[in-house]
C-alpha cells in the first residue's frame, strides 16, 4: 500500500533558511501521526511542507503520492487557533463553504450538493443549529469545531491538524477525540500536533518527536517516528524536551515544560 506520507532527508523553511531537517519516514495510509516536539520545534513548519506552503530545502517529500501542491485538494488542515481571523463579519455557514472553493474554485457555484456537504459537516461536528451565527461570536471551541467541519467539508484524505485541543473544556475535548477516531475508521490519515502526550496515546498510532535546535536559530530535527507503542519512549520523549522534566509509565505521559499560550 502506498504511504500517505513519505519523506526522505527532507526539511523545510521560509525564505530558503531551514527551520526543520533531517525529516525521514513513511506514514502508512490510515495512521494517525501525532506530532510532538517543544516550542518553536518545527511541528507547524512540517504541517506547511506537507501542505506546500513553506519552502522545502532540502530532500523529498510525496504527500498522497503526489508533490505536496497538487496533493492539496485532498488535504484538509486546521491551522492553529491563533492563527484564525475572527472579526471578519461572516457566519459558520460562510466558514464551513469555504471549504470546497478549494477543489470547486473560489467563483464556482456550491451547487445543491455543496450545500449538502456544509450541511452535513455541520451536523458532523454537533453545529448544525449554529449554522447562521456569527462566526467571531461561537465559543473557542465551537469555533475550533467549525473550522473543523471545513476542514472535512471537502472530503479528504488527509487531515493535518495543527494544536487542535489547546484551550478546550473536557467536553469539546470529548467530541475531538471521539471525531478523530470515527475519521480514522473511514480509513483517512491524520497528522496531529499535540504538546499533550496523553492525547497523543488516546487518538493516535504512531508518532514523530521533534527536538529543537540546539541553539536558538539551529532548526528542529526528528528525536524518533515510529508506532507509538515502540516510539514513545522515556528517552526519546527527553531528548525531544531536552530542557524539561518528563515523566512516564503505563498509564500516563506528562511533561512539566510550559507552553508558551
Ligand atoms: N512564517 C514564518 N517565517 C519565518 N520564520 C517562521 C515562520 N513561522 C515560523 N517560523 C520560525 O520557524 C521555527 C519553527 O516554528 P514552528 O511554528 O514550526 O514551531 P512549532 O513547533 O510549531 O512551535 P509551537 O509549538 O510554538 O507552535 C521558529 O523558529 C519560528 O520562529
Amino acid at each position: 500500500m502506498t504511504a500517505a506520507l513519505a519523506l526522505d532527508h527532507a526539511a523545510f523553511g521560509y525564505a530558503g533558511v531551514t527551520r526543520v531537517e533531517d525529516l525521514t519516514f513513511q506514514l502508512p495510509t490510515g495512521a494517525a501521526l501525532a506530532l510532538i516536539g517543544p516550542n518553536g520545534s518545527g511541528k507547524s513548519t512540517l504541517l506547511r511542507g506537507i501542505l506546500g506552503l513553506a519552502d522545502r530545502t532540502a530532500g523529498s517529500i510525496r504527500v498522497l503520492d503526489m508533490a505536496p501542491d497538487r496533493a492539496r485538494r485532498a488535504v484538509g488542515s486546521l491551522p492553529q487557533a491563533d492563527t484564525r481571523d475572527t472579526t471578519l463579519p461572516i457566519t459558520l455557514r460562510q466558514v464551513v463553504t469555504m471549504g470546497l472553493y478549494r477543489s470547486r474554485g473560489a467563483l464556482g457555484p456550491i451547487g445543491g450538493a455543496g450545500r449538502a456537504a456544509v450541511a452535513a459537516a455541520l451536523e458532523r461536528v454537533g453545529l448544525a443549529a449554529f449554522a447562521g451565527r456569527r462566526f467571531g461570536e461561537l465559543s473557542g471551541g465551537q469555533q475550533q469545531r467549525g473550522i473543523l467541519a471545513r476542514a472535512l467539508v471537502s472530503d479528504p484524505k488527509l487531515l493535518l491538524l495543527d494544536e487542535p485541543f489547546n484551550g478546550l473544556d473536557r467536553e469539546n475535548r470529548e467530541v475531538l477525540l471521539q471525531l478523530v477516531a470515527e475519521l480514522r475508521d473511514e480509513g483517512r490519515t491524520i497528522v496531529v500536533s499535540t504538546h499533550d502526550l496523553e492525547i497523543a496515546r488516546e487518538a493516535c498510532s504512531h508518532v514523530l518527536l521533534l527536538a529543537s535546535g540546539h541553539e536558538p536559530n539551529q532548526p528542529g530535527h526528528p528525536a524518533g517516528f515510529g508506532p507509538l507503542d515502540e516510539a514513545l519512549t522515556l528517552a526519546a520523549v527527553q531528548h525531544a524536551f531536552h530542557d524539561a522534566t518528563v515523566e512516564l509509565d503505563h498509564h500516563t505521559v506528562t511533561t512539566t515544560r510550559e507552553t508558551e499560550e
